[in-house]
């Protein structure tokens, strides 16, 4: 496996181009707030001052967790494969935003705990039946987490677009996120779990408590890969992947919540710069993914209280990205409407 360099997104010349046709528009200066960074963003990532959006894509990665023998999620495991035959038969709130907002969704079985056979509209990269307990051992072995950051990679290859949202989907992965993040950023344990599905305040401790024995457990676990395989899920192992050929592919990433955010701490371990990439779609309600984002430095568009995953805020962010391109490429500026500009 063969990680794919991210250069830095560096072009001073290119960015003052966006800065001054971006400020050139008809409206006060900053006036559009986050839509500005957004429209510089995307040319920034696309190296052109006329960006184009095209064929958006959500991937919704599903995998099951061996953590769950725990009891660390309020509800059981079966739901992530109902939910997955919920997500092919159209029903789920991913599938409702996506074909709302003119996305292609795909749902990618990266290790679920079920047998779907061949299903239209399921793309089949199961590494294994779900994880290992990581209250016991590794959730994978280094060379399962290998394999699944590499189908990751070369799903993202064969994409035809140049946008990229994630998703995801898999009883228990808030607590593997949360795990990942503790080992990734060094915040407390009790500052990264959260309730997920809708844990108990006794729940949440019993989480923490859970997370806590582990990291003593897994002491050496140290590094990005390592943290990776032992912590996380082959979904978020395959979406780490998959947002570094993103990114090496100079596609726009659009992050989710929580669990994709956790992917994304794993992926720029790896490559720093493929933060460069990231749009990030929202915060959480589940509380740690204000810290993650802070952690990363990241401003989220919305803050809906969404709770969710699955891809969900992606999908309701994709119009403001739309927004965002459409403004810089079809605003009139100042000279071209001759609108008189600030007076002092
Ligand atoms: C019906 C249902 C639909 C979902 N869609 C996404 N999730 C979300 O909840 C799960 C994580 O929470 P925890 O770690 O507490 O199990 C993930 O599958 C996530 O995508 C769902 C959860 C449920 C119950
Ligand atoms: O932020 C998320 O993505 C999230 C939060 C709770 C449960 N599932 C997903």
């Amino acid at each position: 496996m063969t990680i794919p360099h991210i250069p830095p997104l560096k072009d001073d010349s290119l960015a003052a181009q966006l800065e001054r046709a971006i400020n050139n528009k008809t409206k006060p200066l900053g006036s559009l707030g986050a839509l500005e960074g957004l429209a510089h963003k995307v040319g920034m990532i696309q190296q052109a001052t006329r960006p184009e959006l095209r064929e958006p894509a959500i991937l919704v990665f599903a995998g099951d967790h061996g953590v769950v023998a725990e009891g660390i999620s309020a509800f059981p495991q079966d739901v992530t494969w109902q939910m997955v035959e919920n997500f092919l038969a159209g029903g789920a709130a991913i599938n409702v935003f996506a074909r709302q907002n003119g996305c292609l969704l795909k749902v990618v079985d990266a290790g679920v705990k079920h047998d779907f056979g061949q299903r239209e509209g399921l793309v089949n990269r199961k590494i294994a039946h779900g994880t290992a307990n990581f209250a016991q051992q590794p959730a994978m072995s280094a060379q399962q987490c290998m394999e699944a950051i590499q189908c990751g990679m070369d799903l993202v290859a064969e994409l035809p677009g140049n946008v990229l949202g994630f998703g995801e989907m898999g009883i228990g992965n808030t607590t593997a996120a949360a795990a990942l993040m503790h080992r990734l950023t060094g915040i407390p344990v009790a500052d990264c779990v959260g309730a997920g599905t809708g844990l108990t305040s006794e729940g949440v401790a019993h989480k923490q408590r859970v997370i806590e024995a582990a990291m003593a457990l897994h002491a050496g676990a140290q590094d990005g890969l390592q943290a990776l395989a032992t912590f996380g899920g082959l979904e978020i192992a395959m979406m780490t992947g998959a947002m570094l050929k993103a990114a090496e592919r100079r596609m726009v990433l659009l992050i989710d919540g929580f669990i994709v955010t956790s992917a994304l701490l794993a992926a720029a371990r790896l490559q720093p710069a493929v933060l460069d990439y990231c749009v990030f779609s929202h915060c959480s309600d589940e509380s740690g993914h204000q810290r993650m984002l802070n952690f990363l430095g990241a401003r989220p568009l919305l803050n809906l209280g969404l709770r969710l995953g699955e891809g969900t805020g992606v999908a309701l962010a994709v119009p403001l990205l739309q927004a965002a391109v459409n403004f810089l490429n079809q605003m009139a500026t100042f000279e071209s409407a001759q609108v008189s500009e600030k007076s002092e």
